[in-house]
């Protein structure tokens, strides 16, 4: 296999799920408790403020008691043999790729440690619970400042960018995720129409497990490492 020029590497919540993490589908997780919608919407944001607050506080708090795992730290060593040719993107609205030495990470769906005004736009870093009464600093409206992540219904972050260096690459590398949510459920075959050389590394078949040239599965902190060196 001759050495890759450039990588795309998209992640999802598998990658996280050693540190403890849970997934989207863990049984016990998050999500298997509220509905989607219930949470993860505008219009729930709409509806039930103090809930959806409560949602996100509670995963960010969750952030203080877990840590990177060797799949992160194994990208950051990609990142520094790669210089530059590297492009890191993320579902996950966790900091660990951050923590785990990555430096340029495109969070596609946000970030938890983010919060913004849905008013003005206004953006800050956000390390405990956002109040659902407090004033935008900026705007001064109340009841506006928000988690800044990607809801469903919304437009990811960062498309355009992204687009460009999936089409500049020549391996994509999808680790850790079910490939049930879209747009980044298409990258792989936006990928293989630009015969760029697919490789999943996931802990199961993901449900575009088929679209792929090659399918490695087991832990993402047995098979990155391995992948990287
Ligand atoms: C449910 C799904 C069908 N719905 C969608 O896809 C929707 C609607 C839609 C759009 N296009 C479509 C086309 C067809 C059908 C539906 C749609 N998409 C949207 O609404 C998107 C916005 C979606 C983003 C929503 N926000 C998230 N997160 C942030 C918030 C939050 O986190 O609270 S999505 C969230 O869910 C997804 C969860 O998936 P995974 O990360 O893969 O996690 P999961 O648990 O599912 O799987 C984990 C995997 O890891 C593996 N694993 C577990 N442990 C390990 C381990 N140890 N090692 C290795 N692997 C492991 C498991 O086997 C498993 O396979 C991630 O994307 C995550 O970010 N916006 C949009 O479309 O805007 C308009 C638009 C867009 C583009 C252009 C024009 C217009």
């Amino acid at each position: 296999m001759p050495l890759p020029r450039s990588i795309f590497v998209l992640t999802g919540a598998g990658i996280s799920a050693e540190s403890g993490v849970e997934t989207f589908r863990d049984t016990n997780g998050p999500w298997s408790k509220v509905r989607l919608e219930d949470v993860a919407t505008p219009e729930a944001f709409r509806r039930d403020p103090d809930g959806v607050q409560a949602f996100y506080n509670a995963r960010r708090e969750g952030l203080r008691r877990v840590s990177a795992n060797p799949a992160h730290e194994a990208l950051a060593k990609l990142e520094r043999a790669f210089a530059g040719t590297l492009t890191l993107v993320t579902q996950n609205i966790d900091d660990l790729h951050e923590r785990g030495g990555s430096s340029a990470v495109i969070h596609m769906h946000g970030e938890l440690k983010k919060a913004i005004c849905a008013a003005c736009g206004f953006r800050r870093a956000q390390d405990g619970d956002i109040r659902v009464e407090e004033a935008c600093p900026a705007c001064s409206r109340t009841g506006t400042m928000r988690p800044d992540v990607v809801w469903f219904g919304e437009m990811p972050h960062h498309l355009d960018a992204i687009f460009e260096r999936l089409e500049a690459a020549d391996l994509f590398v999808s680790i850790g995720t079910s490939g049930a949510v879209y747009p980044a459920a298409g990258f792989v075959a936006h990928a293989k129409n630009a015969g760029i050389r697919t490789l999943e590394l996931n802990l199961e078949p993901s449900d575009g497990s088929w679209q792929f040239d090659e399918a490695r599965h087991g832990t993402a902190s047995r098979l990155v490492p391995a992948f990287v060196d």
